[in-house]
Protein backbone atom coordinates (compact mmCIF):
# COMPACT_ATOMS: atom_id res chain seq x y z
CA UNK A 1 0.00 0.00 0.00
CA UNK A 2 1.68 3.52 -0.71
CA UNK A 3 1.86 6.00 1.93
CA UNK A 4 -1.12 8.11 2.98
CA UNK A 5 -1.36 11.89 2.19
CA UNK A 6 -2.79 12.66 5.84
CA UNK A 7 -2.62 11.33 9.41
CA UNK A 8 -4.83 11.77 12.36
CA UNK A 9 -4.05 11.08 15.68
CA UNK A 10 -7.98 11.38 18.22
CA UNK A 11 -10.37 8.73 16.94
CA UNK A 12 -13.12 10.30 19.44
CA UNK A 13 -15.99 12.45 17.80
CA UNK A 14 -14.31 15.20 15.86
CA UNK A 15 -11.69 12.98 14.87
CA UNK A 16 -13.23 10.43 13.35
CA UNK A 17 -15.82 12.33 11.25
CA UNK A 18 -12.98 14.38 9.97
CA UNK A 19 -11.37 11.04 8.77
CA UNK A 20 -14.55 10.49 7.05
CA UNK A 21 -14.56 13.75 5.28
CA UNK A 22 -10.70 13.84 4.44
CA UNK A 23 -11.11 10.11 3.02
CA UNK A 24 -13.70 11.07 1.15
CA UNK A 25 -12.02 13.94 -0.91
CA UNK A 26 -9.74 10.88 -2.67
CA UNK A 27 -7.09 11.12 0.23
CA UNK A 28 -5.53 8.13 1.76
CA UNK A 29 -5.84 8.68 6.07
CA UNK A 30 -3.35 6.53 8.55
CA UNK A 31 -5.13 6.98 11.92
CA UNK A 32 -3.90 6.24 15.77
CA UNK A 33 -5.93 6.77 18.84
CA UNK A 34 -4.27 6.06 22.20
CA UNK A 35 -6.76 3.14 22.63
CA UNK A 36 -5.98 0.73 20.25
CA UNK A 37 -9.58 -1.23 20.40
CA UNK A 38 -11.20 2.07 19.37
CA UNK A 39 -8.61 2.12 15.92
CA UNK A 40 -9.55 -1.03 15.58
CA UNK A 41 -13.40 -0.88 15.53
CA UNK A 42 -13.11 2.31 13.63
CA UNK A 43 -11.21 0.75 11.18
CA UNK A 44 -13.83 -2.46 11.15
CA UNK A 45 -16.72 -0.33 10.72
CA UNK A 46 -15.24 1.00 6.86
CA UNK A 47 -13.20 -1.71 5.47
CA UNK A 48 -13.99 -0.33 2.08
CA UNK A 49 -11.65 3.19 2.75
CA UNK A 50 -8.83 4.11 2.01
CA UNK A 51 -8.39 4.52 5.85
CA UNK A 52 -5.11 3.14 7.73
CA UNK A 53 -5.50 2.18 10.97
CA UNK A 54 -2.32 1.59 13.61
CA UNK A 55 -1.88 0.45 16.86
CA UNK A 56 2.05 2.13 17.28
CA UNK A 57 2.78 5.69 16.98
CA UNK A 58 5.72 4.74 14.77
CA UNK A 59 3.80 2.41 12.78
CA UNK A 60 1.76 5.54 12.24
CA UNK A 61 4.39 8.41 11.33
CA UNK A 62 5.89 5.69 9.05
CA UNK A 63 2.78 5.13 7.40
CA UNK A 64 2.58 8.87 5.84
CA UNK A 65 4.05 10.04 2.65
CA UNK A 66 6.42 13.08 3.21
CA UNK A 67 6.49 15.76 4.21
CA UNK A 68 3.82 14.28 6.44
CA UNK A 69 0.79 15.90 7.83
CA UNK A 70 -0.70 15.02 11.08
CA UNK A 71 -3.84 16.43 12.73
CA UNK A 72 -4.30 16.19 16.21
CA UNK A 73 -7.83 15.73 17.55
CA UNK A 74 -7.83 14.57 21.31
CA UNK A 75 -8.37 16.82 23.92
CA UNK A 76 -7.45 20.03 25.00
CA UNK A 77 -4.37 21.02 27.40
CA UNK A 78 -2.07 18.51 28.77
CA UNK A 79 -2.82 15.47 26.09
CA UNK A 80 -2.34 17.49 23.13
CA UNK A 81 1.55 18.25 24.53
CA UNK A 82 1.82 14.33 25.49
CA UNK A 83 1.09 13.92 22.17
CA UNK A 84 3.58 16.17 20.53
CA UNK A 85 5.96 15.10 22.61
CA UNK A 86 5.81 11.53 21.73
CA UNK A 87 5.74 12.56 17.76
CA UNK A 88 9.11 14.88 18.05
CA UNK A 89 11.40 12.11 18.15
CA UNK A 90 9.67 10.51 15.16
CA UNK A 91 9.15 12.86 12.80
CA UNK A 92 11.63 14.63 10.21
CA UNK A 93 12.24 18.59 10.15
CA UNK A 94 9.74 20.24 7.96
CA UNK A 95 6.84 17.64 8.49
CA UNK A 96 3.62 19.46 9.74
CA UNK A 97 1.86 18.84 12.72
CA UNK A 98 -2.09 20.37 12.67
CA UNK A 99 -4.04 20.78 16.48
CA UNK A 100 -7.34 20.73 15.10
CA UNK A 101 -8.80 20.81 19.05
CA UNK A 102 -10.26 23.54 21.03
CA UNK A 103 -6.83 24.33 22.27
CA UNK A 104 -6.11 27.77 24.48
CA UNK A 105 -4.03 30.53 21.78
CA UNK A 106 -1.43 31.05 24.40
CA UNK A 107 -1.25 27.33 24.15
CA UNK A 108 -0.68 27.46 20.50
CA UNK A 109 1.68 30.07 20.31
CA UNK A 110 4.24 28.04 22.81
CA UNK A 111 3.83 25.07 20.80
CA UNK A 112 4.53 27.14 17.39
CA UNK A 113 7.57 28.26 18.98
CA UNK A 114 8.67 25.37 20.42
CA UNK A 115 7.96 23.62 17.05
CA UNK A 116 9.42 26.12 15.06
CA UNK A 117 12.59 25.78 16.81
CA UNK A 118 12.95 22.01 16.39
CA UNK A 119 12.41 22.68 12.91
CA UNK A 120 8.91 21.17 12.73
CA UNK A 121 6.31 23.46 10.60
CA UNK A 122 2.92 24.08 13.10
CA UNK A 123 -1.00 24.66 12.49
CA UNK A 124 -3.43 25.66 15.06
CA UNK A 125 -6.54 25.42 13.10
CA UNK A 126 -9.48 25.53 15.51
CA UNK A 127 -12.52 23.44 13.72
CA UNK A 128 -16.20 23.76 14.17
CA UNK A 129 -19.52 22.07 13.49
CA UNK A 130 -19.37 19.14 15.56
CA UNK A 131 -20.11 15.95 14.37
CA UNK A 132 -22.14 16.66 11.28
CA UNK A 133 -19.78 19.39 10.51
CA UNK A 134 -16.78 17.28 10.66
CA UNK A 135 -17.92 14.61 8.24
CA UNK A 136 -19.80 16.79 5.93
CA UNK A 137 -17.43 20.25 5.79
CA UNK A 138 -16.84 22.14 9.10
CA UNK A 139 -15.60 25.55 9.44
CA UNK A 140 -11.53 25.85 9.80
CA UNK A 141 -10.03 28.57 11.05
CA UNK A 142 -6.38 27.98 10.75
CA UNK A 143 -3.48 30.17 12.01
CA UNK A 144 0.01 29.50 12.04
CA UNK A 145 3.12 30.43 9.09
CA UNK A 146 1.52 31.17 5.78
CA UNK A 147 4.16 29.14 3.81
CA UNK A 148 2.86 26.01 6.02
CA UNK A 149 -1.20 27.47 5.69
CA UNK A 150 -0.53 26.79 1.57
CA UNK A 151 0.94 23.51 1.74
CA UNK A 152 -2.23 22.19 3.84
CA UNK A 153 -4.75 24.62 1.33
CA UNK A 154 -5.72 22.08 -0.87
CA UNK A 155 -7.06 19.35 2.27
CA UNK A 156 -7.93 21.88 4.37
CA UNK A 157 -9.92 23.80 1.57
CA UNK A 158 -11.68 20.09 0.06
CA UNK A 159 -13.25 19.23 3.48
CA UNK A 160 -14.52 22.66 4.84
CA UNK A 161 -17.90 23.77 4.11
CA UNK A 162 -18.90 25.82 1.13
CA UNK A 163 -21.37 28.91 2.03
CA UNK A 164 -21.91 31.06 -1.39
CA UNK A 165 -19.51 29.45 -3.16
CA UNK A 166 -16.59 30.28 -1.23
CA UNK A 167 -14.79 27.26 1.08
CA UNK A 168 -15.60 28.26 5.11
CA UNK A 169 -11.40 28.07 5.66
CA UNK A 170 -9.06 30.61 5.39
CA UNK A 171 -5.60 31.64 6.59
CA UNK A 172 -6.35 33.45 9.90
CA UNK A 173 -3.05 34.65 10.44
CA UNK A 174 0.04 33.27 12.21
CA UNK A 175 0.81 31.89 15.34
CA UNK A 176 -2.26 31.58 17.81
CA UNK A 177 -4.73 33.54 15.79
CA UNK A 178 -6.77 30.25 14.34
CA UNK A 179 -7.18 29.18 17.66
CA UNK A 180 -7.66 32.74 18.78
CA UNK A 181 -10.63 33.35 16.50
CA UNK A 182 -12.06 29.60 16.77
CA UNK A 183 -12.05 30.76 20.81
CA UNK A 184 -14.35 33.96 20.20
CA UNK A 185 -16.72 31.50 17.66
CA UNK A 186 -17.19 29.85 20.81
CA UNK A 187 -17.96 32.95 23.38
CA UNK A 188 -20.37 33.85 20.34
CA UNK A 189 -21.76 30.60 20.47
CA UNK A 190 -22.27 30.35 24.20
CA UNK A 191 -24.34 34.27 23.62
CA UNK A 192 -26.66 32.75 20.63
CA UNK A 193 -27.32 29.42 22.65
CA UNK A 194 -27.90 31.64 26.11
CA UNK A 195 -30.22 34.09 24.33
CA UNK A 196 -32.56 31.40 23.18
CA UNK A 197 -32.43 29.87 26.78
CA UNK A 198 -33.92 33.16 27.61
CA UNK A 199 -36.44 32.96 24.88
CA UNK A 200 -37.62 29.57 25.53
CA UNK A 201 -37.97 30.87 29.07
CA UNK A 202 -40.23 33.46 28.50
CA UNK A 203 -41.93 31.23 26.40
CA UNK A 204 -42.68 28.74 29.04
CA UNK A 205 -44.19 31.59 31.54
CA UNK A 206 -46.43 32.66 28.76
CA UNK A 207 -48.02 29.13 28.58
CA UNK A 208 -46.41 27.48 25.18
CA UNK A 209 -45.91 23.62 24.72
CA UNK A 210 -42.91 22.53 23.20
CA UNK A 211 -44.73 21.23 20.45
CA UNK A 212 -46.32 25.28 19.90
CA UNK A 213 -42.21 25.97 20.84
CA UNK A 214 -41.11 23.57 17.94
CA UNK A 215 -43.70 25.46 15.39
CA UNK A 216 -42.05 28.76 16.18
CA UNK A 217 -38.35 28.11 15.92
CA UNK A 218 -39.35 26.23 12.51
CA UNK A 219 -41.09 29.24 11.12
CA UNK A 220 -38.36 31.64 12.83
CA UNK A 221 -35.66 29.25 10.79
CA UNK A 222 -37.43 30.24 7.46
CA UNK A 223 -36.83 34.55 8.48
CA UNK A 224 -34.12 36.54 9.03
CA UNK A 225 -33.36 34.77 12.55
CA UNK A 226 -32.32 31.22 10.33
CA UNK A 227 -29.17 29.74 11.81
CA UNK A 228 -28.69 26.31 12.80
CA UNK A 229 -28.88 26.93 16.38
CA UNK A 230 -32.43 27.99 15.87
CA UNK A 231 -33.23 25.21 13.40
CA UNK A 232 -31.38 22.29 16.38
CA UNK A 233 -33.74 24.22 18.98
CA UNK A 234 -36.72 23.12 16.82
CA UNK A 235 -36.06 19.91 16.64
CA UNK A 236 -35.41 19.19 20.30
CA UNK A 237 -38.37 20.94 21.29
CA UNK A 238 -40.03 18.14 18.93
CA UNK A 239 -38.20 15.05 20.08
CA UNK A 240 -40.09 12.53 22.68
CA UNK A 241 -38.87 10.77 25.15
CA UNK A 242 -38.55 7.23 24.01
CA UNK A 243 -39.54 5.87 27.15
CA UNK A 244 -42.25 8.30 28.52
CA UNK A 245 -43.36 9.70 25.79
CA UNK A 246 -43.14 13.35 27.42
CA UNK A 247 -41.13 15.93 25.23
CA UNK A 248 -37.53 15.20 26.02
CA UNK A 249 -36.63 19.04 26.83
CA UNK A 250 -38.92 18.57 29.93
CA UNK A 251 -36.82 15.44 31.07
CA UNK A 252 -33.52 16.82 30.78
CA UNK A 253 -32.03 18.74 33.93
CA UNK A 254 -31.36 22.09 33.76
CA UNK A 255 -27.54 22.38 34.82
CA UNK A 256 -25.14 23.85 31.73
CA UNK A 257 -21.77 22.15 31.51
CA UNK A 258 -18.75 24.27 29.60
CA UNK A 259 -15.23 23.20 28.89
CA UNK A 260 -13.25 26.50 28.48
CA UNK A 261 -13.37 28.28 25.40
CA UNK A 262 -16.25 30.89 26.97
CA UNK A 263 -14.48 31.51 30.12
CA UNK A 264 -11.17 32.15 28.29
CA UNK A 265 -12.67 34.83 25.88
CA UNK A 266 -14.21 36.39 28.89
CA UNK A 267 -10.81 36.57 30.26
CA UNK A 268 -9.74 37.92 27.18
CA UNK A 269 -12.32 40.56 26.79
CA UNK A 270 -10.75 42.08 30.27
CA UNK A 271 -7.67 41.64 29.25
CA UNK A 272 -8.15 44.02 26.25
CA UNK A 273 -10.57 46.28 28.05
CA UNK A 274 -13.52 45.15 25.57
CA UNK A 275 -16.94 45.03 26.90
CA UNK A 276 -18.64 41.67 25.70
CA UNK A 277 -21.70 41.81 27.91
CA UNK A 278 -23.88 39.39 26.30
CA UNK A 279 -21.03 36.73 26.10
CA UNK A 280 -20.37 37.46 29.63
CA UNK A 281 -23.65 36.93 30.71
CA UNK A 282 -24.10 33.63 28.91
CA UNK A 283 -21.24 32.32 30.86
CA UNK A 284 -22.39 33.29 34.04
CA UNK A 285 -25.57 31.93 33.37
CA UNK A 286 -23.81 28.47 32.79
CA UNK A 287 -22.65 28.94 35.94
CA UNK A 288 -25.91 30.03 37.98
CA UNK A 289 -27.05 26.95 36.09
CA UNK A 290 -24.53 24.71 37.60
CA UNK A 291 -25.39 25.77 41.22
CA UNK A 292 -28.60 23.71 41.00
CA UNK A 293 -28.92 23.22 44.79
CA UNK A 294 -28.02 25.94 45.88
CA UNK A 295 -31.18 27.43 43.99
CA UNK A 296 -33.41 25.01 44.94
CA UNK A 297 -33.07 26.32 48.11
CA UNK A 298 -32.88 29.79 47.60
CA UNK A 299 -36.08 29.25 45.79
CA UNK A 300 -37.96 28.65 48.71
CA UNK A 301 -37.05 31.71 51.02
CA UNK A 302 -36.31 34.43 48.00
CA UNK A 303 -39.50 36.12 47.11
CA UNK A 304 -40.03 37.28 43.34
CA UNK A 305 -43.68 37.58 41.10
CA UNK A 306 -45.26 34.83 39.59
CA UNK A 307 -43.50 33.44 36.33
CA UNK A 308 -46.29 34.24 33.98
CA UNK A 309 -46.62 36.28 30.98
CA UNK A 310 -50.09 37.43 30.16
CA UNK A 311 -50.03 38.96 26.09
CA UNK A 312 -51.65 36.99 23.09
CA UNK A 313 -49.30 34.31 21.97
CA UNK A 314 -48.82 35.75 18.30
CA UNK A 315 -48.17 38.63 19.34
CA UNK A 316 -45.27 37.57 21.99
CA UNK A 317 -43.65 35.81 19.51
CA UNK A 318 -42.71 38.89 17.39
CA UNK A 319 -41.91 40.82 20.28
CA UNK A 320 -39.54 37.99 21.48
CA UNK A 321 -38.14 37.53 17.74
CA UNK A 322 -36.99 41.17 18.10
CA UNK A 323 -35.50 40.65 21.30
CA UNK A 324 -33.67 37.99 20.33
CA UNK A 325 -32.38 39.49 17.11
CA UNK A 326 -31.39 42.61 18.30
CA UNK A 327 -29.93 41.09 21.34
CA UNK A 328 -27.75 39.33 18.48
CA UNK A 329 -26.38 41.69 17.13
CA UNK A 330 -25.36 43.37 19.99
CA UNK A 331 -23.49 39.87 20.87
CA UNK A 332 -21.89 39.95 17.96
CA UNK A 333 -21.17 43.02 17.38
CA UNK A 334 -19.25 42.48 20.68
CA UNK A 335 -17.40 39.63 19.26
CA UNK A 336 -16.33 41.08 16.79
CA UNK A 337 -15.10 43.79 18.19
CA UNK A 338 -13.16 41.71 20.73
CA UNK A 339 -11.13 40.05 17.24
CA UNK A 340 -10.41 43.41 15.92
CA UNK A 341 -8.76 44.83 19.41
CA UNK A 342 -7.10 41.80 19.79
CA UNK A 343 -6.01 41.60 15.91
CA UNK A 344 -4.45 45.17 16.25
CA UNK A 345 -2.43 44.57 19.79
CA UNK A 346 -0.91 41.10 18.27
CA UNK A 347 -0.82 42.96 14.49
CA UNK A 348 -2.56 39.31 13.54
CA UNK A 349 -3.63 41.36 10.12
CA UNK A 350 -7.38 39.99 10.68
CA UNK A 351 -9.31 40.44 8.30
CA UNK A 352 -13.21 40.84 10.10
CA UNK A 353 -15.23 40.18 6.37
CA UNK A 354 -13.44 36.87 6.33
CA UNK A 355 -13.85 35.69 9.33
CA UNK A 356 -17.29 36.53 9.39
CA UNK A 357 -17.52 34.57 5.76
CA UNK A 358 -15.92 31.65 7.07
CA UNK A 359 -18.56 31.37 10.00
CA UNK A 360 -21.42 31.29 7.08
CA UNK A 361 -21.17 27.62 6.82
CA UNK A 362 -20.31 24.39 8.67
CA UNK A 363 -19.68 25.57 11.98
CA UNK A 364 -22.44 25.84 14.75
CA UNK A 365 -22.84 29.26 14.78
CA UNK A 366 -23.55 29.67 10.81
CA UNK A 367 -26.42 32.17 10.27
CA UNK A 368 -28.39 33.91 7.24
CA UNK A 369 -27.72 37.11 8.96
CA UNK A 370 -23.77 36.34 8.76
CA UNK A 371 -24.31 37.25 5.37
CA UNK A 372 -24.92 41.06 6.29
CA UNK A 373 -22.57 40.96 8.54
CA UNK A 374 -20.21 39.72 5.99
CA UNK A 375 -20.83 42.69 3.59
CA UNK A 376 -20.89 44.95 6.20
CA UNK A 377 -17.38 44.83 6.64
CA UNK A 378 -17.03 43.76 2.82
CA UNK A 379 -18.08 47.23 2.52
CA UNK A 380 -16.51 48.82 5.09
CA UNK A 381 -13.33 47.09 6.72
CA UNK A 382 -12.59 50.11 8.54
CA UNK A 383 -16.04 49.73 10.29
CA UNK A 384 -16.41 50.59 13.80
CA UNK A 385 -18.89 48.30 15.52
CA UNK A 386 -21.07 46.43 13.70
CA UNK A 387 -24.06 48.10 15.08
CA UNK A 388 -22.96 51.42 13.14
CA UNK A 389 -23.43 49.19 9.78
CA UNK A 390 -26.20 50.59 8.37
CA UNK A 391 -28.19 47.21 7.70
CA UNK A 392 -28.07 46.76 11.77
CA UNK A 393 -28.79 50.28 12.74
CA UNK A 394 -31.82 50.14 10.86
CA UNK A 395 -32.66 46.43 12.18
CA UNK A 396 -31.91 47.52 16.22
CA UNK A 397 -34.01 51.18 15.58
CA UNK A 398 -36.57 49.01 14.13
CA UNK A 399 -36.34 46.45 16.94
CA UNK A 400 -35.26 48.19 20.45
CA UNK A 401 -39.17 49.19 21.30
CA UNK A 402 -40.52 45.36 21.39
CA UNK A 403 -36.64 44.56 22.59
CA UNK A 404 -37.34 46.86 25.98
CA UNK A 405 -40.93 45.84 26.43
CA UNK A 406 -39.87 41.99 26.46
CA UNK A 407 -37.47 42.62 29.28
CA UNK A 408 -39.51 44.73 31.15
CA UNK A 409 -42.07 42.19 30.60
CA UNK A 410 -39.71 39.22 31.91
CA UNK A 411 -38.33 41.58 34.66
CA UNK A 412 -42.00 42.24 35.62
CA UNK A 413 -42.78 38.33 36.07
CA UNK A 414 -39.28 37.39 37.51
CA UNK A 415 -38.13 36.18 34.47
CA UNK A 416 -34.44 35.56 34.30
CA UNK A 417 -32.74 37.40 31.05
CA UNK A 418 -29.32 37.92 31.83
CA UNK A 419 -27.88 37.77 28.04
CA UNK A 420 -30.86 40.21 26.80
CA UNK A 421 -30.24 43.21 29.41
CA UNK A 422 -26.77 43.26 28.98
CA UNK A 423 -27.36 43.10 25.57
CA UNK A 424 -29.87 46.15 25.95
CA UNK A 425 -27.11 47.52 28.65
CA UNK A 426 -24.72 47.77 25.80
CA UNK A 427 -27.18 49.58 23.13
CA UNK A 428 -28.29 51.98 26.03
CA UNK A 429 -24.66 52.52 26.76
CA UNK A 430 -23.29 53.02 23.56
CA UNK A 431 -25.59 55.22 22.46
CA UNK A 432 -25.21 57.60 25.00
CA UNK A 433 -23.68 60.93 24.53
CA UNK A 434 -23.69 61.48 28.52
CA UNK A 435 -23.47 58.62 30.96
CA UNK A 436 -23.42 59.17 34.69
CA UNK A 437 -19.13 58.75 34.73
CA UNK A 438 -18.95 62.13 35.90
CA UNK A 439 -20.20 61.46 38.92
CA UNK A 440 -17.44 58.16 39.03
CA UNK A 441 -14.64 60.59 38.95
CA UNK A 442 -15.83 63.24 41.51
CA UNK A 443 -15.96 60.42 43.83
CA UNK A 444 -12.37 58.87 42.36
CA UNK A 445 -10.96 62.46 42.95
CA UNK A 446 -12.51 62.74 45.97
CA UNK A 447 -11.35 59.54 47.75
CA UNK A 448 -8.11 59.11 46.00
CA UNK A 449 -7.75 62.45 44.32
CA UNK A 450 -7.69 60.82 40.54
CA UNK A 451 -8.25 64.09 38.80
CA UNK A 452 -11.11 64.52 36.74
CA UNK A 453 -11.47 66.50 33.33
CA UNK A 454 -13.92 68.81 32.66
CA UNK A 455 -17.00 69.70 30.41
CA UNK A 456 -15.61 73.58 30.31
CA UNK A 457 -11.80 72.78 29.63
CA UNK A 458 -9.75 71.03 27.32
CA UNK A 459 -9.57 67.46 26.87
CA UNK A 460 -6.21 66.25 28.79
CA UNK A 461 -6.11 69.32 31.01
CA UNK A 462 -7.05 67.42 34.71
CA UNK A 463 -8.26 69.14 37.70
CA UNK A 464 -8.45 68.52 41.10
CA UNK A 465 -10.97 69.45 44.32
CA UNK A 466 -10.13 69.83 47.87
CA UNK A 467 -12.83 67.97 48.81
CA UNK A 468 -14.52 68.40 52.20
CA UNK A 469 -13.27 65.82 54.74
CA UNK A 470 -15.71 63.43 56.00
CA UNK A 471 -13.70 61.28 58.74
CA UNK A 472 -14.09 62.68 62.55
N1 LIG B 1 -17.11 17.51 20.20
C1 LIG B 1 -17.29 18.64 19.52
O1 LIG B 1 -18.41 19.00 19.13
C2 LIG B 1 -16.12 19.51 19.19
C3 LIG B 1 -14.88 19.31 19.77
N2 LIG B 1 -13.83 20.11 19.43
C4 LIG B 1 -12.51 19.89 20.01
O2 LIG B 1 -11.86 18.86 19.26
C5 LIG B 1 -11.04 18.04 20.11
C6 LIG B 1 -11.55 16.62 20.06
O3 LIG B 1 -12.87 16.61 20.52
P1 LIG B 1 -13.75 15.29 20.65
O4 LIG B 1 -13.72 14.56 19.37
O5 LIG B 1 -15.05 15.71 21.23
O6 LIG B 1 -12.94 14.40 21.68
P2 LIG B 1 -12.57 14.61 23.22
O7 LIG B 1 -12.29 16.04 23.50
O8 LIG B 1 -13.59 13.93 24.05
O9 LIG B 1 -11.20 13.81 23.32
C7 LIG B 1 -11.14 12.42 23.21
C8 LIG B 1 -9.93 11.97 22.43
O10 LIG B 1 -8.73 12.46 23.07
C9 LIG B 1 -7.86 11.33 23.27
N3 LIG B 1 -7.00 11.60 24.40
C10 LIG B 1 -7.36 12.09 25.61
N4 LIG B 1 -6.29 12.20 26.41
C11 LIG B 1 -5.21 11.77 25.69
C12 LIG B 1 -3.82 11.66 25.96
N5 LIG B 1 -3.31 12.02 27.14
N6 LIG B 1 -3.04 11.17 24.99
C13 LIG B 1 -3.54 10.81 23.79
N7 LIG B 1 -4.84 10.89 23.48
C14 LIG B 1 -5.67 11.37 24.42
C15 LIG B 1 -8.80 10.18 23.47
O11 LIG B 1 -8.12 8.95 23.31
P3 LIG B 1 -8.66 7.64 24.06
O12 LIG B 1 -9.70 7.03 23.15
O13 LIG B 1 -7.46 6.80 24.20
O14 LIG B 1 -9.24 8.07 25.38
C16 LIG B 1 -9.81 10.46 22.37
O15 LIG B 1 -9.33 10.09 21.11
C17 LIG B 1 -11.13 18.70 21.49
O16 LIG B 1 -10.12 19.64 21.64
C18 LIG B 1 -12.49 19.42 21.45
O17 LIG B 1 -12.56 20.48 22.36
C19 LIG B 1 -13.95 21.11 18.50
C20 LIG B 1 -15.14 21.34 17.92
C21 LIG B 1 -16.33 20.59 18.22
O1 LIG C 1 -16.20 23.83 20.00
C1 LIG C 1 -17.30 23.33 20.08
C2 LIG C 1 -18.40 23.80 19.23
O2 LIG C 1 -18.02 24.89 18.44
C3 LIG C 1 -17.49 22.24 21.08
O3 LIG C 1 -18.70 21.56 20.94
C4 LIG C 1 -17.31 22.76 22.47
O4 LIG C 1 -17.23 21.67 23.36
C5 LIG C 1 -18.47 23.67 22.90
O5 LIG C 1 -18.17 24.30 24.10
P1 LIG C 1 -18.82 23.85 25.51
O6 LIG C 1 -18.56 22.36 25.64
O7 LIG C 1 -18.10 24.67 26.51
O8 LIG C 1 -20.30 24.14 25.40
Amino acid sequence: MSNSDFGLIGLAVMGQNLVLNVESRGFQVSVYNRTASVTDEFTAKHPDKKIVGEHTLEGFVKSLASPRKVMIMVKAGGPVDAVIESLIPLLDKGDIIIDGGNSLYTDTERRDKWLGDLGFRFIGAGVSGGEEGARKGPSIMPGGPASTWEVMKPIFESIAAVAEGEPCVFHIGPGGAGHYVKMIHNGIEYGDMQLICEAYNIFKAAGFTPEELAEVFTEWNEGDLESYLIQITSKIFAQKDPETGKPLVDLILDTAGQKGTGKWTLINAVENAVVISTINAAVEARILSSMKDKRVEASKVLEGPKAEIDIKKKKLVKKVHDALFASKIISYAQGLDLIAAMGKEKDWGLDLGKIAAIWRGGCIIRARFLNDITDAYRTNPQLENLMLAPFFTDLLNEFQENWREVISLATLAGIPVPAFSASLGYYDSYRSAVLPANLLQAQRDFFGAHTYERTDKPRGEFSHTDWPEVIG
